[in-house]
């Protein structure tokens, strides 16, 4: 794997894990936030549902109340039969009709189980008595209920299947100076304008129901959970808030606020609150109990609605955007200050190992792998330098051992090596094209002799001599060697016929005559041979040589030709 590949696999990971503690974080801390935002929202809304509905109630209770209170009924009510207190009380309760927002009162005398009623559009008037409350009906059952339990002020929601109403009926006990309870009065408002008005508020994502002192639901914008004359029924059988939330613990919690509120008992203000789930969403319960009517108040506030996991998007966007761009710039620096300088740097060594030094263009980051890379650029430039400066060494070392290898120490003419070289160049460029060449050889007569006689030393200038001589004779181009001891070869080339024996000839008197100038005064002999094409070097050499032969068996200080085709002596 490459070190990008790498660096960016490693960032991208790093990003993730921090990105991913930070979002579980930002989770817990936003969840923790809304929760207790949510308590402080549900306590607000709690509060205000309960002042709603207090404010709508509280005149008509109050008016119930005074109307319990008032001396004319009270009168009637102890005496039924009284049709002239009769009379009386019910033109009373005909002056509270109009002030109740119903426009409608009822009155249940205990005495005779009379009920009377009388509604907005004076339906009844002077028909008041709507029949006899029965014991043993169910549809009169609260009555007779209400009236045992001997509670003063009750709000439930009943049908009264007499009448053909559903309403939310305030009831309020009439009692005598005696405490007897003689008869039970109140007011119904109509159920379906309630609920509209302070229930089904279309406030979305929040919930506002009404529980009644057991927890049965009394007021709810959906009618099948409300809890229709409750009061009649037994413990198990009521429509209870629980119903609305799905989870055994859920049920147990709400019903556990509700019981914790009823033993707190009148505390105002005091609200309860706690997660449970509502048709499979998480929603915040909020319960208050309002200590003047006996109910609960309830709010579910549905926190998806409320506060939607949506609002979140443009967060995550963020953190996606806020990733790549990080990703980017990382792998933009990455790329210019690192990875692009250290593969450049990278190409530069691998070119420097195979031994070239003409360095692709490096780039140079400020930071440490800048430095390197001019290091680099210094040092192979360094080392190019002193290569070259060894490879021309070498070049002029080779070229002088080349040289050496083909030239006589003693004379510095071409040594047998060289000669041979250079007749093997001439018999292949013979080959190619027509040109002549041929071959001198030279002996100094009785050498020995001069070694003998005047010691090695003088045998050797002798022959330096001989070379400075034999060089001076002939044209610059030819090529003059020492083949070994005191034989000497010229190679002539071109050379066309008689132009070698001028050259013998002229070699041979130069070497006589100047040599008279010496102490040593000396003769050479020398063997002529033309090189046939086709003809190798062994044949060459070995036809001079008897060339050679010839002119010591003349008698010496003579130049003599050998003629394969005609053998005969020139
Ligand atoms: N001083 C000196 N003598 C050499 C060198 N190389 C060979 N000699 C001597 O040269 C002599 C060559 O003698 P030869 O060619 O055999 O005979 P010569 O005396 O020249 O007689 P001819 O050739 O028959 O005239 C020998 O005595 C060698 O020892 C050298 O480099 N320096």
């Amino acid at each position: 794997m490459s070190l990008k590949t790498r660096f960016l696999t490693l960032m991208a990971l790093l990003i993730l894990v921090a990105g991913s503690a930070s979002w579980l974080a930002y989770q817990s801390l936003s969840e923790s936030i809304i929760e207790s935002w949510g308590r402080q929202v549900t306590e607000i809304q709690v509060r205000y549902d309960s002042a709603r509905l207090l404010s709508s109630l509280e005149r008509e209770i109050a008016l119930a109340r005074q109307l319990a209170r008032a001396p004319s009924l009270l009168a009637w009510a102890n005496t039924p039969e009284d049709e002239a207190l009769q009379a009386k009380a019910l033109s009373e309760l005909e002056n509270f009709r109009s002030g109740f927002g119903d426009k409608s009162y009822f009155v249940a005398l205990t005495k005779n189980n009379h009920y009377y009623f009388n509604n907005a559009q004076n339906e009844y008037a002077d028909n008041q008595f709507r029949y006899v409350l029965k014991a043993d009906s169910p549809d009169d059952a609260w009555f007779f209920q209400l009236v045992e339990e001997g509670r003063d002020f009750h709000l439930n929601v009943n049908p009264d299947v007499n009448l053909g109403v559903t309403k939310l009926w305030i009831d309020v006990l009439v009692r005598s100076e005696e405490g007897e309870i003689v008869a039970m009065v109140g007011t119904g408002l109509n159920l379906d304008r309630f609920l509209q008005d302070i229930v089904d508020i279309g406030q979305k994502g929040i919930t506002t129901l009404f529980a009644d002192y057991n927890g049965a639901i009394q007021l709810y914008r959906d009618r099948n959970y409300i809890d229709f004359g409750s009061i009649i029924k037994p413990e198990g059988q009521k429509k209870t808030v629980d119903l609305l939330v799905d989870d055994q613990q859920d049920k147990q919690q709400i019903l556990g606020m509700l019981a914790l509120l009823k033993k707190q008992g009148a505390a105002p203000g005091v609200v309860e609150s706690g997660f449970v789930t509502v048709n499979g969403k998480k929603h915040l319960a909020g319960v208050a109990y309002l200590s003047s009517i006996g109910w609960f108040e309830v709010t579910l506030l549905d926190l998806s609605v409320l506060v939607p996991k949506s609002y979140f998007w443009p967060l995550g966007l963020v953190f996606l955007v806020a990733l790549l761009t990080t990703l980017a710039i990382f792998h933009w620096i990455l790329q210019s200050r690192v990875l692009k300088p250290v593969t450049c740097l990278e190409e530069a060594v691998h070119r420097v190992r195979e031994g070239r030094y003409d360095l692709p263009y490096l780039p140079k980051p400020d930071n440490e792998i800048g430095r390197l890379a001019d290091h680099f650029e210094k040092m192979t430039d360094r080392v190019r330098r002193h290569t070259e400066e060894l490879e021309g060494r070498v070049a002029q070392r080779t070229e002088q051992l080349h040289l050496q290898a083909r030239t006589d120490s003693l004379t510095s003419l071409k040594n047998r090596r060289g000669l041979d070289e250079s007749m093997h160049e001439l018999i292949a460029r013979a080959e190619r094209e027509p040109i002549s060449f041929a071959l001198l050889w030279l002996d100094v007569d009785h050498f020995k002799a001069i070694n003998d006689d005047f010691g090695h030393q003088t045998g050797d200038d002798v022959l330096n001599r001989v070379a400075l001589w034999l060089r001076a004779a002939v044209r610059p181009y030819e090529q003059v060697g020492r083949w070994g001891g005191d034989e000497f070869v010229v190679l002539m080339s071109p050379c066309e016929d008689g132009s070698a024996e001028a050259t013998a000839e002229r070699i041979r008197e130069t070497i006589a005559r100047e040599s008279k100038h010496t102490g040593t005064p000396l003769t050479v002999s020398i063997g002529i041979y033309y090189a046939k094409p086709g003809e190798g070097i062994d044949t060459l050499l070995h036809n001079a040589d008897q060339a050679l032969y010839r002119a010591k068996a003349q008698g010496r200080n003579c130049v003599a030709q050998l003629l394969t085709d005609n053998v005969n002596p020139s």
